[in-house]
Protein backbone atom coordinates (compact mmCIF):
# COMPACT_ATOMS: atom_id res chain seq x y z
CA UNK A 1 0.00 0.00 0.00
CA UNK A 2 3.00 2.35 0.56
CA UNK A 3 4.45 1.95 -2.80
CA UNK A 4 0.91 2.87 -4.28
CA UNK A 5 1.08 6.33 -1.89
CA UNK A 6 4.07 6.93 -2.87
CA UNK A 7 4.20 6.62 -6.69
CA UNK A 8 0.82 8.96 -6.67
CA UNK A 9 2.66 11.31 -4.21
CA UNK A 10 5.24 11.64 -6.84
CA UNK A 11 2.79 11.65 -9.13
CA UNK A 12 1.31 14.59 -7.85
CA UNK A 13 4.58 16.51 -7.05
CA UNK A 14 5.90 16.39 -10.68
CA UNK A 15 2.80 17.45 -12.22
CA UNK A 16 2.84 20.87 -10.39
CA UNK A 17 5.56 21.87 -11.73
CA UNK A 18 3.80 22.31 -15.22
CA UNK A 19 3.39 26.10 -16.01
CA UNK A 20 -0.37 25.81 -18.55
CA UNK A 21 -3.48 24.37 -17.23
CA UNK A 22 -3.59 22.11 -20.54
CA UNK A 23 -0.36 20.86 -20.63
CA UNK A 24 -0.41 20.27 -17.21
CA UNK A 25 -3.78 18.78 -17.52
CA UNK A 26 -1.94 15.91 -20.55
CA UNK A 27 0.95 15.94 -18.26
CA UNK A 28 -1.37 14.58 -15.23
CA UNK A 29 -3.15 12.11 -17.18
CA UNK A 30 0.11 10.52 -18.84
CA UNK A 31 1.72 10.38 -15.58
CA UNK A 32 -1.36 8.72 -13.98
CA UNK A 33 -2.09 6.30 -16.90
CA UNK A 34 2.09 5.69 -16.62
CA UNK A 35 1.98 5.20 -12.47
CA UNK A 36 -1.00 2.68 -13.62
CA UNK A 37 0.51 0.67 -16.32
CA UNK A 38 3.93 0.38 -14.44
CA UNK A 39 1.51 -0.77 -11.04
CA UNK A 40 1.46 -4.56 -11.04
CA UNK A 41 -1.73 -6.69 -10.59
CA UNK A 42 -1.49 -6.76 -6.75
CA UNK A 43 -1.07 -3.24 -6.06
CA UNK A 44 -3.72 -2.41 -8.40
CA UNK A 45 -5.46 -4.92 -6.31
CA UNK A 46 -4.95 -3.37 -3.30
CA UNK A 47 -5.55 -0.18 -4.29
CA UNK A 48 -9.10 -0.58 -5.92
CA UNK A 49 -10.27 -2.32 -2.33
CA UNK A 50 -8.64 0.54 0.17
CA UNK A 51 -10.79 2.68 -2.46
CA UNK A 52 -13.63 0.73 -1.44
CA UNK A 53 -13.11 0.12 1.82
CA UNK A 54 -12.75 3.67 2.62
CA UNK A 55 -16.14 4.91 0.54
CA UNK A 56 -18.04 1.98 2.54
CA UNK A 57 -17.04 3.32 5.79
CA UNK A 58 -17.36 7.06 4.76
CA UNK A 59 -20.88 6.43 3.11
CA UNK A 60 -21.74 4.75 6.81
CA UNK A 61 -20.55 8.02 8.88
CA UNK A 62 -22.00 10.42 6.82
CA UNK A 63 -25.60 8.40 6.63
CA UNK A 64 -25.37 7.16 10.37
CA UNK A 65 -25.09 11.36 11.70
CA UNK A 66 -25.77 11.31 15.17
CA UNK A 67 -27.94 8.29 16.03
CA UNK A 68 -26.80 5.85 17.91
CA UNK A 69 -24.78 2.27 16.07
CA UNK A 70 -21.19 1.03 16.32
CA UNK A 71 -18.67 4.50 15.38
CA UNK A 72 -17.54 2.07 12.51
CA UNK A 73 -18.30 -0.76 10.64
CA UNK A 74 -15.90 -3.64 12.48
CA UNK A 75 -16.71 -5.68 9.19
CA UNK A 76 -16.00 -4.13 6.45
CA UNK A 77 -18.71 -4.29 3.66
CA UNK A 78 -20.33 -7.03 5.24
CA UNK A 79 -21.25 -5.54 8.38
CA UNK A 80 -22.91 -8.19 10.83
CA UNK A 81 -24.62 -10.02 8.06
CA UNK A 82 -23.31 -13.24 9.58
CA UNK A 83 -25.01 -12.16 12.62
CA UNK A 84 -27.98 -11.65 11.04
CA UNK A 85 -27.77 -15.20 9.24
CA UNK A 86 -28.76 -16.37 12.92
CA UNK A 87 -30.27 -13.31 14.70
CA UNK A 88 -30.58 -13.32 18.13
CA UNK A 89 -33.79 -11.98 20.33
CA UNK A 90 -31.27 -10.48 23.20
CA UNK A 91 -29.22 -8.79 20.21
CA UNK A 92 -32.24 -7.29 19.06
CA UNK A 93 -33.33 -5.98 22.53
CA UNK A 94 -30.23 -4.52 22.62
CA UNK A 95 -30.03 -2.85 20.08
CA UNK A 96 -33.93 -1.30 20.91
CA UNK A 97 -32.15 -0.02 23.74
CA UNK A 98 -28.92 1.97 22.51
CA UNK A 99 -30.89 4.66 21.03
CA UNK A 100 -34.83 5.75 19.68
CA UNK A 101 -33.18 5.86 16.62
CA UNK A 102 -30.33 3.08 15.44
CA UNK A 103 -28.40 1.66 12.68
CA UNK A 104 -26.49 -1.28 11.18
CA UNK A 105 -25.02 -1.05 7.68
CA UNK A 106 -24.95 -4.71 6.08
CA UNK A 107 -23.59 -4.41 2.44
CA UNK A 108 -24.29 -1.50 1.50
CA UNK A 109 -27.60 -1.46 2.41
CA UNK A 110 -28.21 1.32 5.59
CA UNK A 111 -31.23 0.04 8.24
CA UNK A 112 -32.29 2.66 10.65
CA UNK A 113 -34.07 0.76 13.48
CA UNK A 114 -36.77 3.01 15.40
CA UNK A 115 -37.24 2.06 18.70
CA UNK A 116 -39.48 4.10 21.06
CA UNK A 117 -43.49 4.19 20.38
CA UNK A 118 -44.13 7.35 18.83
CA UNK A 119 -40.91 6.94 16.28
CA UNK A 120 -42.39 3.23 15.36
CA UNK A 121 -46.02 4.42 15.01
CA UNK A 122 -44.44 7.76 12.80
CA UNK A 123 -42.90 5.37 10.67
CA UNK A 124 -45.67 3.38 9.94
CA UNK A 125 -48.29 6.63 9.28
CA UNK A 126 -45.71 7.93 6.99
CA UNK A 127 -47.25 6.40 3.49
CA UNK A 128 -46.21 9.20 1.43
CA UNK A 129 -42.17 8.29 2.75
CA UNK A 130 -41.94 5.13 3.31
CA UNK A 131 -43.51 1.61 1.77
CA UNK A 132 -43.02 -1.83 2.99
CA UNK A 133 -39.66 -3.36 2.22
CA UNK A 134 -39.83 -6.77 0.61
CA UNK A 135 -36.71 -8.28 -0.11
CA UNK A 136 -35.71 -8.89 -3.79
CA UNK A 137 -36.73 -12.18 -3.95
CA UNK A 138 -40.16 -11.69 -2.70
CA UNK A 139 -41.02 -10.04 -6.19
CA UNK A 140 -40.24 -13.39 -7.71
CA UNK A 141 -41.73 -15.76 -5.08
CA UNK A 142 -45.03 -13.98 -4.88
CA UNK A 143 -44.76 -12.51 -8.68
CA UNK A 144 -45.08 -9.13 -9.64
CA UNK A 145 -48.53 -8.67 -10.41
CA UNK A 146 -49.25 -9.41 -6.73
CA UNK A 147 -50.91 -6.60 -5.21
CA UNK A 148 -49.22 -6.58 -2.14
CA UNK A 149 -46.79 -4.97 -4.42
CA UNK A 150 -49.07 -1.73 -4.91
CA UNK A 151 -48.12 1.64 -3.05
CA UNK A 152 -50.04 4.77 -2.41
CA UNK A 153 -53.63 5.33 -3.76
CA UNK A 154 -53.45 1.86 -6.17
CA UNK A 155 -53.00 0.52 -2.52
CA UNK A 156 -55.77 1.45 -0.85
CA UNK A 157 -58.28 1.32 -3.04
CA UNK A 158 -57.46 -2.51 -3.75
CA UNK A 159 -57.41 -2.73 0.35
CA UNK A 160 -60.54 -1.36 0.68
CA UNK A 161 -62.04 -4.54 -1.94
CA UNK A 162 -60.54 -6.91 0.94
CA UNK A 163 -61.44 -5.34 3.90
CA UNK A 164 -64.89 -7.13 3.44
CA UNK A 165 -63.71 -10.21 3.55
CA UNK A 166 -62.32 -10.31 7.15
CA UNK A 167 -64.97 -8.42 9.13
CA UNK A 168 -67.49 -9.95 11.99
CA UNK A 169 -69.97 -11.06 9.46
CA UNK A 170 -67.86 -12.69 7.16
CA UNK A 171 -65.90 -14.39 10.02
CA UNK A 172 -69.35 -15.63 10.86
CA UNK A 173 -69.76 -17.41 7.47
CA UNK A 174 -66.35 -19.22 8.06
CA UNK A 175 -66.90 -20.11 11.45
CA UNK A 176 -68.69 -23.72 10.87
CA UNK A 177 -66.07 -24.93 9.14
CA UNK A 178 -62.70 -23.64 11.00
CA UNK A 179 -64.51 -25.33 13.73
CA UNK A 180 -64.20 -28.78 12.14
CA UNK A 181 -61.19 -28.38 11.79
CA UNK A 182 -60.15 -27.00 15.45
CA UNK A 183 -62.31 -30.66 16.58
CA UNK A 184 -59.94 -32.60 14.34
CA UNK A 185 -56.25 -31.18 15.51
CA UNK A 186 -57.36 -31.53 19.11
CA UNK A 187 -58.21 -34.94 18.35
CA UNK A 188 -54.62 -35.27 16.56
CA UNK A 189 -53.12 -33.57 19.10
CA UNK A 190 -54.06 -36.25 21.53
CA UNK A 191 -53.72 -38.94 19.13
CA UNK A 192 -49.49 -37.73 18.74
CA UNK A 193 -49.19 -37.55 22.37
CA UNK A 194 -50.52 -40.95 22.99
CA UNK A 195 -46.96 -42.35 24.28
CA UNK A 196 -45.75 -38.78 25.57
CA UNK A 197 -44.81 -35.04 25.29
CA UNK A 198 -43.41 -33.85 21.79
CA UNK A 199 -42.49 -30.76 19.87
CA UNK A 200 -45.48 -29.05 18.91
CA UNK A 201 -43.70 -26.32 16.29
CA UNK A 202 -44.23 -28.27 13.47
CA UNK A 203 -48.21 -29.46 14.54
CA UNK A 204 -49.02 -25.77 15.16
CA UNK A 205 -47.63 -24.71 11.92
CA UNK A 206 -49.78 -27.70 10.01
CA UNK A 207 -52.90 -26.69 11.94
CA UNK A 208 -52.45 -23.29 10.74
CA UNK A 209 -51.81 -23.61 7.59
CA UNK A 210 -54.89 -26.31 7.72
CA UNK A 211 -57.46 -23.81 9.29
CA UNK A 212 -56.29 -20.67 6.90
CA UNK A 213 -56.63 -22.60 3.90
CA UNK A 214 -59.89 -24.10 5.04
CA UNK A 215 -61.14 -20.44 5.41
CA UNK A 216 -59.72 -19.70 2.54
CA UNK A 217 -60.75 -22.01 -0.38
CA UNK A 218 -63.53 -24.03 1.57
CA UNK A 219 -64.13 -27.60 0.35
CA UNK A 220 -62.46 -26.63 -3.32
CA UNK A 221 -59.11 -27.68 -1.36
CA UNK A 222 -58.83 -30.96 -0.79
CA UNK A 223 -57.09 -32.46 2.48
CA UNK A 224 -54.34 -34.05 0.30
CA UNK A 225 -53.64 -30.58 -0.85
CA UNK A 226 -53.46 -28.52 2.49
CA UNK A 227 -51.18 -31.71 3.78
CA UNK A 228 -48.94 -30.53 0.94
CA UNK A 229 -48.87 -27.00 0.93
CA UNK A 230 -48.66 -27.61 5.09
CA UNK A 231 -45.68 -29.90 4.81
CA UNK A 232 -43.45 -27.30 2.40
CA UNK A 233 -44.37 -23.78 3.54
CA UNK A 234 -41.82 -23.39 5.66
CA UNK A 235 -39.78 -23.47 2.93
CA UNK A 236 -41.58 -20.26 1.82
CA UNK A 237 -40.81 -18.55 5.19
CA UNK A 238 -37.09 -19.44 4.57
CA UNK A 239 -36.69 -18.06 1.38
CA UNK A 240 -38.32 -14.95 2.36
CA UNK A 241 -36.01 -14.38 5.15
CA UNK A 242 -34.89 -10.76 5.42
CA UNK A 243 -31.19 -11.88 4.75
CA UNK A 244 -31.21 -13.57 1.41
CA UNK A 245 -29.26 -14.68 -1.86
CA UNK A 246 -31.60 -12.32 -3.88
CA UNK A 247 -31.05 -14.70 -7.01
CA UNK A 248 -32.90 -17.72 -7.31
CA UNK A 249 -30.57 -20.63 -8.32
CA UNK A 250 -31.91 -24.03 -9.00
CA UNK A 251 -31.57 -26.38 -5.24
CA UNK A 252 -31.08 -23.41 -2.96
CA UNK A 253 -33.45 -21.87 -0.07
CA UNK A 254 -35.12 -19.56 -2.37
CA UNK A 255 -35.57 -21.93 -5.67
CA UNK A 256 -37.66 -24.30 -2.94
CA UNK A 257 -39.51 -21.10 -1.83
CA UNK A 258 -40.62 -20.28 -5.62
CA UNK A 259 -41.06 -24.03 -5.97
CA UNK A 260 -43.86 -24.29 -3.30
CA UNK A 261 -45.52 -20.87 -4.02
CA UNK A 262 -45.99 -21.81 -7.37
CA UNK A 263 -47.56 -25.12 -6.24
CA UNK A 264 -49.91 -23.33 -4.09
CA UNK A 265 -50.95 -20.48 -6.51
CA UNK A 266 -51.76 -23.40 -8.90
CA UNK A 267 -54.18 -25.40 -6.59
CA UNK A 268 -55.74 -21.76 -5.66
CA UNK A 269 -56.45 -20.90 -9.11
CA UNK A 270 -58.40 -24.12 -9.67
CA UNK A 271 -60.48 -23.22 -5.60
CA UNK A 272 -61.00 -19.88 -7.93
CA UNK A 273 -62.74 -21.23 -10.32
CA UNK A 274 -64.90 -23.60 -8.16
CA UNK A 275 -65.65 -20.33 -6.22
CA UNK A 276 -66.80 -18.22 -9.28
CA UNK A 277 -69.23 -21.70 -10.21
CA UNK A 278 -70.51 -21.88 -6.78
CA UNK A 279 -71.30 -18.29 -6.51
CA UNK A 280 -72.81 -18.04 -10.44
CA UNK A 281 -75.04 -21.17 -9.42
CA UNK A 282 -76.60 -18.30 -6.91
CA UNK A 283 -75.84 -20.63 -3.55
CA UNK A 284 -74.51 -18.75 -0.36
CA UNK A 285 -70.53 -18.28 0.19
CA UNK A 286 -68.94 -20.50 2.73
CA UNK A 287 -65.45 -19.30 2.61
CA UNK A 288 -63.22 -16.03 1.38
CA UNK A 289 -63.04 -17.02 -2.39
CA UNK A 290 -66.85 -17.18 -2.29
CA UNK A 291 -67.21 -14.02 -0.11
CA UNK A 292 -64.46 -11.87 -2.21
CA UNK A 293 -65.99 -12.91 -5.97
CA UNK A 294 -69.40 -11.95 -4.71
CA UNK A 295 -67.96 -9.35 -3.74
CA UNK A 296 -66.79 -8.33 -6.70
CA UNK A 297 -69.94 -9.32 -8.64
CA UNK A 298 -72.01 -7.72 -6.82
CA UNK A 299 -70.51 -4.69 -4.95
CA UNK A 300 -70.98 -3.94 -1.38
CA UNK A 301 -74.43 -3.11 -0.07
CA UNK A 302 -72.72 -2.30 3.32
CA UNK A 303 -70.01 -0.01 2.50
CA UNK A 304 -71.97 1.12 -1.00
CA UNK A 305 -68.28 -0.07 -2.76
CA UNK A 306 -69.81 -1.08 -6.37
CA UNK A 307 -68.45 -4.43 -8.09
CA UNK A 308 -65.55 -4.26 -9.69
CA UNK A 309 -64.38 -6.69 -12.77
CA UNK A 310 -64.31 -10.33 -12.01
CA UNK A 311 -60.34 -10.89 -11.23
CA UNK A 312 -58.81 -13.81 -13.00
CA UNK A 313 -58.08 -16.95 -11.62
CA UNK A 314 -54.51 -16.36 -11.08
CA UNK A 315 -54.91 -12.58 -9.70
CA UNK A 316 -57.41 -14.29 -6.95
CA UNK A 317 -54.64 -17.21 -6.50
CA UNK A 318 -51.83 -14.65 -6.15
CA UNK A 319 -53.78 -12.49 -3.49
CA UNK A 320 -54.96 -15.84 -1.60
CA UNK A 321 -51.53 -16.57 -1.00
CA UNK A 322 -50.74 -13.47 0.31
CA UNK A 323 -52.99 -14.07 3.24
CA UNK A 324 -51.61 -17.05 3.76
CA UNK A 325 -48.27 -15.71 3.76
CA UNK A 326 -49.10 -12.88 5.79
CA UNK A 327 -50.75 -14.94 8.39
CA UNK A 328 -49.11 -18.33 8.42
CA UNK A 329 -45.74 -17.74 10.33
CA UNK A 330 -47.55 -14.74 12.94
CA UNK A 331 -50.63 -17.21 13.74
CA UNK A 332 -47.80 -19.98 14.47
CA UNK A 333 -46.56 -17.86 16.93
CA UNK A 334 -49.26 -17.05 18.67
CA UNK A 335 -50.52 -20.91 18.28
CA UNK A 336 -47.08 -21.76 20.43
CA UNK A 337 -47.00 -19.19 22.97
CA UNK A 338 -50.66 -19.47 23.99
CA UNK A 339 -50.85 -23.30 24.87
CA UNK A 340 -47.70 -22.91 26.36
CA UNK A 341 -49.01 -20.21 28.20
CA UNK A 342 -52.17 -21.53 29.48
CA UNK A 343 -50.26 -25.26 30.39
CA UNK A 344 -47.62 -23.77 32.62
CA UNK A 345 -50.39 -21.46 34.04
CA UNK A 346 -53.62 -24.00 35.08
CA UNK A 347 -55.85 -21.13 36.70
CA UNK A 348 -55.49 -19.24 33.53
CA UNK A 349 -56.49 -22.51 31.92
CA UNK A 350 -59.40 -22.80 34.55
CA UNK A 351 -60.96 -19.59 34.55
CA UNK A 352 -61.55 -20.06 30.59
CA UNK A 353 -62.97 -23.83 30.68
CA UNK A 354 -64.88 -22.07 33.36
CA UNK A 355 -65.96 -18.73 31.05
CA UNK A 356 -67.08 -21.40 28.28
CA UNK A 357 -69.09 -23.85 29.95
CA UNK A 358 -71.06 -21.04 31.63
CA UNK A 359 -71.59 -19.25 28.02
CA UNK A 360 -72.76 -22.76 26.42
CA UNK A 361 -75.15 -23.75 29.54
CA UNK A 362 -72.73 -26.16 30.44
CA UNK A 363 -72.81 -28.00 27.25
CA UNK A 364 -69.56 -28.30 25.34
CA UNK A 365 -71.10 -28.89 22.11
CA UNK A 366 -72.77 -25.96 21.66
CA UNK A 367 -71.41 -24.55 17.87
CA UNK A 368 -69.67 -21.44 17.96
CA UNK A 369 -71.08 -18.32 16.72
CA UNK A 370 -69.28 -14.71 16.66
CA UNK A 371 -72.17 -13.76 19.20
CA UNK A 372 -70.85 -16.39 20.88
CA UNK A 373 -67.35 -15.64 20.79
CA UNK A 374 -68.11 -11.81 21.89
CA UNK A 375 -69.54 -12.76 24.95
CA UNK A 376 -65.99 -14.65 26.12
CA UNK A 377 -64.64 -11.39 27.95
CA UNK A 378 -61.70 -13.82 30.04
CA UNK A 379 -60.89 -15.77 26.78
CA UNK A 380 -60.67 -12.54 24.64
CA UNK A 381 -58.42 -11.16 27.48
CA UNK A 382 -55.93 -14.13 27.34
CA UNK A 383 -55.73 -13.88 23.59
CA UNK A 384 -55.14 -10.05 23.93
CA UNK A 385 -52.68 -10.72 26.74
CA UNK A 386 -50.31 -13.30 24.67
CA UNK A 387 -50.84 -11.08 21.83
CA UNK A 388 -48.91 -7.82 24.10
CA UNK A 389 -46.30 -10.10 26.31
CA UNK A 390 -45.15 -12.21 23.08
CA UNK A 391 -46.51 -9.78 20.29
CA UNK A 392 -45.48 -12.73 17.15
CA UNK A 393 -44.18 -9.61 14.39
CA UNK A 394 -41.21 -7.73 17.10
CA UNK A 395 -40.42 -5.59 14.09
CA UNK A 396 -41.88 -4.61 10.45
CA UNK A 397 -38.96 -3.48 7.82
CA UNK A 398 -40.01 -0.55 5.52
CA UNK A 399 -38.06 0.99 2.89
CA UNK A 400 -37.42 4.76 2.40
CA UNK A 401 -38.85 6.43 -1.18
CA UNK A 402 -37.72 9.71 -0.62
CA UNK A 403 -35.30 11.50 2.52
CA UNK A 404 -37.20 11.00 5.22
CA UNK A 405 -37.05 13.71 8.35
CA UNK A 406 -37.94 11.36 11.08
CA UNK A 407 -37.32 13.45 13.84
CA UNK A 408 -36.24 16.76 13.95
CA UNK A 409 -32.38 15.76 14.33
CA UNK A 410 -31.86 13.09 11.97
CA UNK A 411 -33.00 12.25 8.28
CA UNK A 412 -33.21 8.90 6.72
CA UNK A 413 -31.78 8.67 3.76
CA UNK A 414 -33.43 7.87 0.67
CA UNK A 415 -32.96 3.99 -0.40
CA UNK A 416 -32.26 2.99 3.45
CA UNK A 417 -34.22 0.63 5.12
CA UNK A 418 -36.58 2.24 8.11
CA UNK A 419 -37.81 -0.77 10.82
CA UNK A 420 -40.43 0.82 13.28
CA UNK A 421 -40.13 -2.10 16.29
CA UNK A 422 -43.44 -3.14 18.13
CA UNK A 423 -41.74 -4.89 20.91
CA UNK A 424 -40.76 -2.33 23.09
CA UNK A 425 -44.19 -0.48 23.11
CA UNK A 426 -46.00 -3.73 23.88
CA UNK A 427 -43.39 -3.69 27.34
CA UNK A 428 -43.74 -0.32 28.41
CA UNK A 429 -43.88 -0.34 31.99
CA UNK A 430 -45.47 3.35 31.53
CA UNK A 431 -48.52 1.56 30.13
CA UNK A 432 -48.21 -2.08 31.61
CA UNK A 433 -47.55 -2.95 34.88
CA UNK A 434 -44.84 -5.22 35.35
CA UNK A 435 -44.86 -6.35 31.74
CA UNK A 436 -42.91 -9.20 31.83
CA UNK A 437 -45.72 -10.82 33.68
CA UNK A 438 -48.87 -12.42 32.05
CA UNK A 439 -51.46 -10.67 33.46
CA UNK A 440 -54.81 -10.83 31.51
CA UNK A 441 -57.20 -8.99 33.59
CA UNK A 442 -54.91 -5.76 32.76
CA UNK A 443 -57.05 -5.76 29.82
CA UNK A 444 -60.46 -5.06 31.64
CA UNK A 445 -62.70 -1.60 30.64
CA UNK A 446 -61.25 1.07 31.24
CA UNK A 447 -57.80 -0.04 32.63
CA UNK A 448 -54.59 1.97 31.63
CA UNK A 449 -53.66 -1.11 29.27
CA UNK A 450 -56.83 -0.90 27.56
CA UNK A 451 -57.07 3.04 26.83
CA UNK A 452 -53.74 3.12 25.80
CA UNK A 453 -54.57 2.48 22.34
CA UNK A 454 -51.37 3.90 20.80
CA UNK A 455 -48.98 1.13 22.94
CA UNK A 456 -51.15 -1.59 20.97
CA UNK A 457 -48.97 -1.99 17.67
CA UNK A 458 -49.53 -5.41 17.68
CA UNK A 459 -50.86 -5.28 13.88
CA UNK A 460 -49.04 -2.19 12.77
CA UNK A 461 -51.29 0.98 12.33
CA UNK A 462 -51.33 3.00 9.20
CA UNK A 463 -52.31 1.95 5.67
CA UNK A 464 -50.91 -1.66 5.88
CA UNK A 465 -52.40 -2.43 8.97
CA UNK A 466 -52.93 -6.16 9.53
CA UNK A 467 -56.14 -7.43 7.37
CA UNK A 468 -56.32 -10.38 9.71
CA UNK A 469 -56.87 -8.62 12.74
CA UNK A 470 -60.11 -9.33 13.40
CA UNK A 471 -60.40 -12.93 12.25
CA UNK A 472 -57.11 -13.69 14.49
CA UNK A 473 -58.72 -12.17 17.73
CA UNK A 474 -61.88 -14.30 16.73
CA UNK A 475 -60.33 -17.73 15.55
CA UNK A 476 -58.19 -17.79 18.77
CA UNK A 477 -60.72 -17.18 21.79
CA UNK A 478 -62.75 -19.83 19.95
CA UNK A 479 -59.98 -22.21 19.75
CA UNK A 480 -58.34 -21.85 23.15
CA UNK A 481 -61.65 -21.82 24.33
CA UNK A 482 -62.84 -25.02 22.47
CA UNK A 483 -59.18 -26.59 23.82
CA UNK A 484 -59.79 -25.57 28.05
CA UNK A 485 -63.31 -27.47 27.56
CA UNK A 486 -62.40 -30.17 25.96
CA UNK A 487 -58.42 -31.42 26.38
CA UNK A 488 -56.00 -31.54 29.53
CA UNK A 489 -52.58 -29.56 27.73
CA UNK A 490 -49.19 -30.56 29.87
CA UNK A 491 -45.92 -28.75 29.19
CA UNK A 492 -42.87 -30.00 29.73
CA UNK A 493 -41.01 -26.27 31.01
CA UNK A 494 -36.88 -26.66 29.56
CA UNK A 495 -34.64 -24.31 30.28
CA UNK A 496 -35.48 -22.82 26.92
CA UNK A 497 -39.01 -22.69 26.96
CA UNK A 498 -38.92 -18.70 28.07
CA UNK A 499 -36.21 -18.09 25.73
CA UNK A 500 -36.95 -16.67 22.43
CA UNK A 501 -36.29 -17.74 18.64
CA UNK A 502 -37.20 -15.33 15.86
CA UNK A 503 -37.55 -17.08 12.90
CA UNK A 504 -39.30 -14.58 11.10
CA UNK A 505 -42.18 -14.18 13.91
CA UNK A 506 -40.97 -15.58 17.18
CA UNK A 507 -41.48 -18.88 19.11
CA UNK A 508 -40.11 -20.72 22.19
CA UNK A 509 -36.72 -21.70 21.58
CA UNK A 510 -37.31 -25.19 22.67
CA UNK A 511 -40.29 -25.46 20.33
CA UNK A 512 -42.95 -26.30 23.14
CA UNK A 513 -43.06 -30.03 24.31
CA UNK A 514 -46.61 -30.56 25.06
CA UNK A 515 -48.67 -33.46 26.00
CA UNK A 516 -52.61 -33.44 25.04
CA UNK A 517 -55.24 -35.31 26.97
CA UNK A 518 -58.77 -35.89 26.39
CA UNK A 519 -60.60 -34.25 29.49
CA UNK A 520 -62.94 -37.33 30.39
CA UNK A 521 -66.21 -35.03 31.28
CA UNK A 522 -66.06 -31.89 28.67
CA UNK A 523 -68.98 -30.79 30.67
CA UNK A 524 -67.46 -30.61 34.24
CA UNK A 525 -65.45 -27.21 34.93
C1 LIG B 1 -51.23 -13.31 15.15
C2 LIG B 1 -51.43 -13.10 13.89
C3 LIG B 1 -51.06 -11.87 13.11
C4 LIG B 1 -50.26 -10.81 13.45
C5 LIG B 1 -49.56 -10.56 14.78
C6 LIG B 1 -50.20 -9.93 12.29
C7 LIG B 1 -49.49 -8.74 12.25
C8 LIG B 1 -49.36 -7.96 11.12
C9 LIG B 1 -48.53 -6.79 11.03
C10 LIG B 1 -47.67 -6.23 12.16
C11 LIG B 1 -48.65 -6.30 9.78
C12 LIG B 1 -47.93 -5.07 9.21
C13 LIG B 1 -48.77 -3.86 9.49
C14 LIG B 1 -48.13 -2.55 9.12
O1 LIG B 1 -47.26 -2.51 8.24
O2 LIG B 1 -48.53 -1.54 9.71
C15 LIG B 1 -49.57 -7.15 9.06
C16 LIG B 1 -49.96 -6.96 7.75
C17 LIG B 1 -50.84 -7.79 7.10
N1 LIG B 1 -51.54 -8.86 7.61
FE1 LIG B 1 -51.33 -9.60 9.48
N2 LIG B 1 -50.95 -10.48 11.29
C18 LIG B 1 -51.50 -11.65 11.74
C19 LIG B 1 -52.34 -12.50 11.04
C20 LIG B 1 -52.88 -12.23 9.81
C21 LIG B 1 -53.89 -13.02 9.15
C22 LIG B 1 -54.57 -14.23 9.75
C23 LIG B 1 -54.11 -12.45 7.93
C24 LIG B 1 -55.06 -12.84 6.80
C25 LIG B 1 -56.09 -13.45 6.90
C26 LIG B 1 -53.23 -11.30 7.82
C27 LIG B 1 -53.16 -10.48 6.72
C28 LIG B 1 -52.31 -9.40 6.63
C29 LIG B 1 -52.12 -8.65 5.40
C30 LIG B 1 -52.78 -8.94 4.06
C31 LIG B 1 -51.21 -7.62 5.70
C32 LIG B 1 -50.68 -6.57 4.73
C33 LIG B 1 -51.69 -5.47 4.65
C34 LIG B 1 -51.36 -4.39 3.67
O3 LIG B 1 -50.22 -4.30 3.23
O4 LIG B 1 -52.28 -3.64 3.35
N3 LIG B 1 -52.51 -11.19 8.99
N4 LIG B 1 -50.00 -8.16 9.90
Amino acid sequence: MDVVLNSTTEAIQNSTTSAVAGQQFELNTTTLLSIITNLSWLQIAVAIITIILSYDQLMYQIRKGSIAGPRFKFWPIIGPFLESLDPKFEEYQAKWASGPLSCVSIFHKFVVIASTRDLARKVLQSPSYVKPCVVDVAVKILRPTNWVFLDGKAHVDYRKGLNGLFTKQALSVYLPAQEKIMDKYLDKFVEMTKEGHTEFFPAFREYMCAISLKTFCGDYISDDQIKDIADKYYQVTAALELVNFPIIIPYTKTWYGKVTADMAMKIFEGCAQKAKDHVKAGKEPTCVMDAWVKLMQDGDSKTGRKAVRLFSNKEISEAVFTFLFASQDASSSLCCWIFQICADRPDVFQKIREEQLALRNGDPNVPLTTELIDKMHYTNMVVKETLRYRPPVIMVPYVVKKSYPVSDSYTVPKGAMVIPTLYPALHDPEVYEQPEEFIPERWEEGSKASEAKKNWLVFGTGTHVCLGQTYVMTSFAALIGKAAMLVDVDHKVTPLSEKIKVFATIFPKDDVILKFTKRKDPSKV
